[in-house]
């Protein structure tokens, strides 16, 4: 699947944008939970990770390297620190695309204590030397440092001591089989269900003093696309209309309205992704469409529509690839509140995909 980190900057900021901008980064910090009990959701992840995480401290062991994988804002950096207050260790952290140079890594690994918790965010993007550096750390606990260059170089062996490395990857797929398989433990994170994005909405609220009843934080969950980030931030553009256009509590008229404001609709589409869908299903009678058509249609690079707009609406299950073009569903008629045309024949794409 295709989460790139940089996907987003394309489009600008948007409100449904799942990596971090500043200002989430600025609250982040704030609401992350900090034990595996108070994180939300990914309940085979966490029972996993608990049986993984209460061996190692049993038996006063170091705990196995760990692999998490998943799209932004799903919580793989939360968890690194949670291993680490679990496991009573201190964490480093660092990013595949800050190792540029073996150098780089070798001198974080020599500098390593006992148990601590090395976090390796982006692991995909670090460079090929370093890779291998890492594979032998991993593995033996052991570096060797290249002293001097050409054919007088020599390899000094250096010992670590026992370290585990957390990676964390948006793109699993990029990452070589050896690096891979040296993982003990390899979590993949999904996309919330909207119950447990209502419980981080309810949980973040409290954090923020801010008052939210039921339907209120459903509401904002259901927009959330899966994604805590999201509704983390949704929460807090809805806190601001709360405060300035009502007495500060959130409930269901109120988030909608907040998130109407916004152009967030009740699906979690903004307004780029409604004028795909349109431009779909009004300029084009639901497809089959080709991609640069689209995108002259919305008025929008092919590489926005394409890697910004389309993925989550192919998530949804509102547009279909397909070796033809692109097609909308019968659910993306019903989203929009539009009448998909009846039997066109042979012209239209929609009768042969979808048996409709
Ligand atoms: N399971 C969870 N329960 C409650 N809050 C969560 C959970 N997962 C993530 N969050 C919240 O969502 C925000 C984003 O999480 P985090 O930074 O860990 O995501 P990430 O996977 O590291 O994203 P990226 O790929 O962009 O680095 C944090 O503020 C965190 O509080
Ligand atoms: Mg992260």
């Amino acid at each position: 699947m295709n989460w790139d980190d940089t996907t987003d900057t394309s489009a600008g900021e948007r409100l449904v944008g799942p990596v971090a901008d500043r200002e989430d980064q600025a609250v982040e910090a704030a609401l992350r939970p900090k034990d595996l009990g108070e994180f939300i959701g990914q309940e085979k992840v966490r029972e996993q990770l608990d049986l993984v995480l209460r061996a190692a401290r049993a038996r006063g062991a170091t705990a196995d390297h760990v692999l998490l994988s998943g799209a932004p804002g799903l919580g793989k950096t939360t968890l690194s620190m949670i291993i680490a207050a679990e496991m009573g260790a201190p964490i480093r952290i660092t990013s595949g695309p800050a190792i540029q140079h073996a150098g780089d890594l070798a001198a974080i690994l020599s500098s390593l204590q006992e148990g601590e918790v090395l976090f390796l965010d982006e692991i995909h993007r670090m460079s090929r030397p370093a890779e291998e550096m890492l594979y032998m750390a991993m593995e033996d606990f052991r570096v060797d440092v290249i002293v001097g260059k050409g054919p007088g170089a020599t390899a000094i062996p250096l010992e670590l001591p026992p370290f585990t490395l957390v990676g964390a990857t948006t793109r699993a797929g990029l990452l070589p089989p050896p690096l891979r398989d040296r993982f003990g433990f390899t979590a993949h994170m999904e996309f919330y269900e909207p119950a447990e994005l209502q419980r981080v909405v309810h949980r973040s609220a409290s954090l923020l003093d801010v008052e939210i009843d039921t339907d209120g934080a459903a509401e904002i969950a259901g927009r959330s696309r899966g994604t805590p980030r999201i509704a983390n931030r949704l929460l807090r553009r809805v806190r601001d209309y709360a405060q300035v256009k009502a007495d500060g509590v959130i409930n269901r008229e109120i988030a909608a309205a907040a998130l109407a404001v916004y152009e967030v609709d009740a699906r979690g589409l903004d307004r780029l992704d409604r004028a795909v869908l349109e431009a779909l299903l009004k300029l084009f009678g639901g497809g089959p469409v080709g991609l640069s058509t689209l995108a002259v249609a919305v008025g929008e690079e092919r590489e926005t529509v394409e890697e910004v707009a389309e993925p989550f609406l192919v998530r949804e299950g509102l547009l279909a690839r397909t070796p033809r073009g692109r097609v909308a569903t019968p659910a993306a008629w019903a989203h929009l509140g539009l009448t998909p045309p009846r039997s066109q024949g042979g012209g239209n794409g929609q009768q042969d995909l979808f048996g409709a």
